[in-house]
């Protein structure tokens, strides 16, 4: 038999197996409108290979089309995205929908999807897990959330602050610059969520951020970090940059003498040791008192994050409601990203917004001013709950610069949801699909929000904290929400007490340019979205 003659007949017959396959699809979304790229938007080569409107969107194609096309130009609360690689996913740009769903997400058993989640890479943790699973976390990790807590913040906040002054000779400083804001960020939320949640000394100084990218390290560099290892926070900056890759290659990789792959797998292992040596030293400080007699670890601090976690795990032969070690270590890699990218961003969001809207920022400092007058000369620290309109800052910049930026959830069941747009309808949501709450076509839809790329913080005046939906909604939404926002809050009126903030120029740069670059150049830093260069500077007030 000729086997070249068969091959425009094996071609045909393959053609006609994916254009079934992919009508089948469009069948199953009843042929919703939408995007019909190649690959899917949030599938790991769809994340790593380079964008393309049309062929490959790319994880954040509804912020590139945040002002045109996306959902039919904002004519449609929901559409469907069918790829021909990957599945298929709805996606909402209503935050009406967003709330049907997330309100009663645990009884509609809509679930987080594995692959979205982080729990292949680090574990089980709270944030990944669902059902009976997702209680027994929440149970655990909930009550660490406590007054005490947030009342630590504070103090921690003005000692950072000191010995930051300090090391980097500010004290005596009339200006000082930012060429990358999002360095300081990082940096400031990282020594916080280390030292109130996890109770790892991580002042100013303790810990070295490298002011350059991983990626410029030079030959040197590389080889002391090869000698030394990474400090926490390098370690945790590479391994947020490289989840994607950490996802497709295999473990080998890492010992190709590339030194890339290398740095990588260094860093990964350096990460994976600090945690190990936290959770080992707490156990030891939960069991052994001071003249060495075992102490049962429930009479110890139970107002921090990691004692929780290790004293469930430590209890867990006799308790029912505890968590395994690999569920403990799971939930520190977790609340470490979570607790200080999501925040950083925000705050990086909220800075450059201030220093661009210099009248707002004088509104937000009066408040301050007036606060602090009023407080009696023994409290140290600002009463936070006070800050109104600082708050209303910090949220407009989320709504803006939503540090998640789109909340996916797998549905288990056929769902009905009522939509307003294009016409008012009960949509059918399908089972074993996954609809994608898109936070930033929410949150700057001109139907929800008018003039929505405007920096209006008066816009949430009255609006009730549970309506916020940048920590999300319903029962899975954020455990961390009064943690950043007391953090950020009190960074910022340690901020804007001393300092004015303003725009760092390039030149021949004006005020309108700078507008324009900064505040388009959003994407993924790290795990969290928010805005990618913000090149800022401090002038003292007094
Ligand atoms: C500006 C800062 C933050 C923003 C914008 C933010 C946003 C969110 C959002 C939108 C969700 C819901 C995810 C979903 O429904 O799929 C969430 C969940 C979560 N956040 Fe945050 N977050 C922030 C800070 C924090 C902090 C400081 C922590 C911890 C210290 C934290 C820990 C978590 C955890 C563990 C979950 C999962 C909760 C669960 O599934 O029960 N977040 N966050």
């Amino acid at each position: 038999m000729d086997y070249f003659s068969l091959f425009p007949l094996v071609c045909a017959l393959i053609t006609s197996l994916i254009a079934y396959q992919y009508w089948r699809s469009l069948q199953f979304v009843h042929f919703m409108p939408g995007l019909r790229p190649l690959l899917s938007p949030l599938s790991p080569f769809g994340m790593l290979l380079p964008n393309h409107s049309l062929l490959n969107p790319g994880s954040t194609w509804h912020w590139s089309a945040r002002n045109s096309s996306a959902y039919l130009n904002k004519t449609h609360d929901i559409i469907s995205i069918v790829p021909l690689m990957g599945s298929v996913s709805y996606y909402t740009c209503s935050f009406d929908v967003m709330k049907q769903i997330l309100s009663a997400d645990i009884r509609l058993h809509t679930e987080k999807p594995y692959d979205m989640t982080l729990e292949r890479l680090f574990g089980p943790s709270l944030a990944s897990v669902n059902g009976e699973s997702w209680r027994r976390h929440r149970r655990v990790v909930q009550p660490a959330f406590s007054n005490k807590l947030y009342e630590s913040i504070g103090n921690e906040v003005a000692n950072i602050y000191q010995s930051m002054m300090e090391s980097k000779d500010w004290r005596d400083c009339k200006q000082i610059e930012f060429l990358e804001s999002h360095d300081f960020m990082l940096k400031f939320t990282l020594c916080i969520i280390s030292k109130c949640g996890f109770g790892i000394d991580a002042s100013w100084n303790a810990i070295s951020s490298s002011e350059k990218p991983e990626t410029h390290l030079n030959h040197v560099e590389a080889q002391h970090y090869r000698q030394n290892g990474f400090t926490l926070p390098e370690a945790l900056r590479i391994v947020s940059q490289t989840l994607i890759p950490r996802i497709i290659l295999p473990n080998w990789v890492y010992a190709v003498p590339i030194e890339r792959l290398q740095r990588m797998g260094e860093s990964w292992n350096d990460l994976s040791s600090y945690i190990g040596t936290a959770i080992n030293d707490k156990d030891l400080v939960n069991y052994v008192s001071k003249d060495g007699d075992t102490q049962d670890p429930r009479e110890c601090n139970k107002d921090n994050l990691l004692t929780r976690l290790v004293t469930s795990w430590t209890l867990s032969k006799s308790e029912k409601h505890s968590l395994s070690e690999n569920e403990v270590i799971g939930n520190m890699y977790t609340l470490m990203f979570a607790g200080h990218e999501t925040t950083a961003s925000a705050l990086v969001s909220v800075f450059a917004l201030l220093a661009i809207h210099q009248d707002i920022q004088e509104k937000a400092f009066n408040e301050i001013t007036v606060i602090q007058a009023a407080q009696s000369s023994e409290s140290k620290n600002i009463d936070v709950n006070k800050m109104t309109f600082t708050k209303f800052c910090l949220w407009e910049a989320l709504r803006l610069y939503p540090s998640a930026n789109f909340l996916p959830r797998e549905l288990t069941q056929d769902m009905a949801v009522d939509v307003q747009m294009p016409d008012a309808q009960k949509v059918i949501l399908q089972k074993g699909s996954w609809i994608m709450f898109d936070l930033i076509s929410i949150f700057r839809n001109p139907h929800t929000f008018p003039q929505p790329n405007d920096f209006e913080p008066e816009r949430w005046n009255g609006i009730a904290e549970h309506e916020v939906g940048m920590f999300g909604v319903g029962p899975r939404a954020c455990i961390g929400r009064k943690f950043a926002q007391v953090e950020a809050l009190h960074i910022l009126s340690t901020i804007l007490t001393s300092w004015k903030i303003d725009i760092l120029t390039r030149p021949n740069e004006n005020r309108e340019m700078y507008k324009e670059r900064v505040l388009n150049d959003a994407g993924q830093v790290g795990t969290a979205f928010g805005l990618r260069s913000v090149p800022l500077r401090l002038i003292r007030r007094f």
